[in-house]
């Protein structure tokens, strides 16, 4: 009997496409009529992965564009492309708000929740949120499902779990903060970064990056936004992988470096909180 028991509970687990443990746990009961229905995984995406190529880019040039000065003195003579890009500069360098503004119309923020007791969460601030645009990234260490994670995990309710058992480690502090710089520091492809770690500060380069702080929906509180994970295609610019707020936590993995970003689900307008909506059931 038990076992049967046990049995169903596992499957039922092990169908739950994101989750955050050990919260989700406690909290499912109550929140089980805002459960995400998806039939199959490939139908997970609501929006096509050029798509979230398209916003990352149209973002990531315009910070380079304003931030690149500082690449400019590791140009060799054999990245004349880059060079050309960043002569475009110009004098005029543009904070991560104003280049969120003006490449994707709007601009997204980390305030005090709206939700008594849920610490912080994230608003649009500016402009207008269409259906279907690229609104936050959830940035972190990347573990492989057969990676260790044991000690970063305790008592951390920012491990994300993807649906392949890949998992991303967004907490800021503590030991998960030290894993992600050391992480950071260790690659790099040639001159360049290859990641953000701005995000652990409260102004990261990338104003995207703050989707770790995304609180769950309840009935009360839709969800306006869901959780899409995109793997960076290898033809991603390598000058503008500085931007992205993911690493690996092992050097060697071998395939593309996955990141989870969050699309939205209707028109958001200034002034609305984000939900996100922490478990969804594959069948
Ligand atoms: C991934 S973190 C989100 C960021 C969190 N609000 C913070 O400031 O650290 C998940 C945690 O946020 C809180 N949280 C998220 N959604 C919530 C909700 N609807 N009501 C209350 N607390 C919530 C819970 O403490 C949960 O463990």
């Amino acid at each position: 009997m038990f076992t049967v028991v046990l049995r169903r509970f596992q499957n039922k687990w092990k169908s739950y496409r994101h989750r955050f443990v050990p919260w989700v746990v406690f909290n499912l009961s109550k929140n089980e009529k805002t459960l995400r229905n998806v039939t199959e995984r490939s139908k997970d995406k609501l929006v096509p992965d050029e798509e979230v190529s398209r916003s990352l880019l149209t973002l990531f040039r315009a910070l380079f564009r304003s931030h690149g000065f500082h690449q400019r003195q590791f140009q060799t003579p054999f990245m004349p492309q880059l060079t050309s890009e960043a002569e475009q500069v110009g004098g005029d360098p543009v904070c991560g708000q104003d280049a969120m503004l003006q490449t994707l119309g709007f601009c997204i923020e980390r305030k005090p929740s709206t939700l008594p007791f849920a610490g912080s969460g994230v608003f649009v601030t500016k402009g207008f949120v269409p259906k279907g645009a690229t609104v936050a990234m959830y940035p972190g260490t990347v573990y492989q499902p057969y990676e260790p994670i044991l000690l970063q995990s305790i008592r951390n309710p920012f491990v994300f779990r993807c649906i392949d058992g890949i998992l991303v480690d967004g907490n800021d502090k503590g030991i998960s903060r030290m894993v992600f710089k050391s992480c950071s520091g260790r690659d790099r492809i040639g001159p360049f970064l290859t990641s953000d770690t701005s995000w652990l500060t409260d102004t990261p380069q990338n104003p995207l990056a703050v989707g770790q702080y995304v609180n769950n929906c309840s009935d009360e509180r839709p969800a306006n936004v869901c959780y899409q994970e995109y793997d960076v295609p290898d033809k991603f610019p390598i000058e503008l992988h500085q931007y992205l707020p993911n690493v690996n936590y092992s050097q060697g993995t071998q395939r593309r470096l996955r990141c989870v970003v969050l699309v939205s689900l209707r028109d958001i307008s200034a002034g609305e909180e984000l939900f996100s909506n922490y478990y969804t059931i594959v069948h």
